[in-house]
């Protein structure tokens, strides 16, 4: 049993993550901030995405949103995962509707050479705003993020959001040494971008390789676990819980623990029971709710978090989260009791 404390590390996240017991389930959903809330669109009217992430007081109050609304178990810093490449000079935009736009795409080895690295100056915005958070939030964990080297990778080369990375895969395969230099410069941003974060006062992170089911289980080996172990392993010293997360990697999901996560998230394409016998006793997993569900009956809805819950009891540790991020359209009271049911339904 978990005491009441103000200390985040003592919080049921942090102690699910580290497979340490818990008074309850922890919660909270990727995406929870965002426009599934009316509060949201309010502070966001007029405001470019990127100068959004870029501005403490409004990334604070963003974070803030669902805490409050939902009663989650932890806040997601509110940012992005291109924000890095941005802040380090790299021309590209956060279309609405669309996702990052990418000016010139990253084609051969003289583009990737030419790419910057990031200096920790150049965000110390992120370092004020997880400063102004934590201030805030007191016992409830802030969870830091960085999108994955293949999942930036993809972008850059394509230039933009993409169904089936085919210039991704062009250069992974046509050339492997401008790809690892790409995917090695990619690790060194996505590390230092997360380390701000965490010496801010962040007390977990959460590494999102979104596209990473794109590959089967012997191109991500090859070509991609590498490059997200570097980014995970520089994290080690710092000792807070390595969340990673992808879409559709039942294939890989022992892989992506073994890039050396402490909870390997799980998307709802493979029932949690399943995903726990996959990756073994040695990772707590974080999932798996349809977020497509939500726009169920409540009754269907209740089965399937109960169902879920039950399953997260056969792994090592369980965060409940869905299995992709909260759709804009949600209505955001089948969020708030989503998260009662939680944490009725699994207090110990
Ligand atoms: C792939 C990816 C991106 N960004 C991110 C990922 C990995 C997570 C995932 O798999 O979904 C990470 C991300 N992006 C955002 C967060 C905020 C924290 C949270 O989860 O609440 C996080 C963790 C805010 C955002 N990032 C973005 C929005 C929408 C911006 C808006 O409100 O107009 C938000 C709230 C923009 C963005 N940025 C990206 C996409 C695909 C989009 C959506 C495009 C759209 O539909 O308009 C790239």
């Amino acid at each position: 049993m978990t005491v009441a404390s103000s200390d985040p590390r003592d919080s049921a996240l942090v102690r699910a993550a580290r497979g340490q017991s818990v008074d309850h389930t922890p919660v909270w959903f990727m995406r929870q901030a965002g426009r599934s809330l009316p509060e949201y669109r309010k502070v966001r009217e007029g405001v470019p995405m990127l100068q959004s992430c870029r501005t403490p007081e409004l990334v604070t109050e963003i974070t803030l949103q669902p805490v409050r609304r939902h009663k989650v178990d932890a806040a997601i810093f509110f940012s992005d995962i291109v924000v890095p490449l941005a802040a380090a000079g790299i021309d590209l935009d956060i279309v609405p509707g669309t996702g990052p736009v990418v000016a010139s795409p990253v084609r051969s080895r003289a583009d990737v050479d030419a790419l910057p690295e990031l200096d920790p100056s150049q965000i110390d915005d992120i370092a004020t705003s997880v400063g102004m958070l934590t201030a805030e939030l007191g016992g409830t964990p802030l969870i830091g993020f960085a999108g994955a080297p293949f999942t930036l990778a993809s972008y850059l080369v394509e230039g933009g959001p993409s169904k089936n990375h085919e210039h991704t895969k062009a250069m992974m395969y046509g050339d492997p040494e401008a790809w690892n230099a790409l995917c090695a410069k990619l690790a060194r941003i996505s590390s230092t971008f997360l380390k701000v974060q965490v010496q801010a006062g962040a007390s977990a992170i959460q590494l999102f390789d979104s596209w990473v089911g794109a590959l089967s289980r012997v191109d991500y080996l090859t070509y991609v676990q590498p490059h997200s172990a570097a980014v995970l392993s520089a994290l080690g010293e710092l000792d807070v819980p390595r969340i990673h997360f992808g879409v559709g990697t039942g294939e890989l999901l022992p892989a992506m623990g073994e890039a050396g996560a402490d909870v390997v998230g799980v998307d709802f394409r493979i029932p949690l029971d399943e995903a726990a016998r996959r990756v073994g006793p040695t990772y707590a997993l974080q999932g798996n709710l349809d977020p497509a569900l939500l726009f169920a009956p409540w009754e269907p809805l209740r089965d399937k978090v109960i169902e879920i819950l039950d399953a997260g009891l056969g792994a090592r540790g369980h965060i409940f989260n869905l299995g992709h991020g909260v759709l804009p359209t949600t209505d955001p009271d089948m969020l708030t009791r989503v998260v009662e049911l939680v944490h009725e339904h699994s207090a110990r």
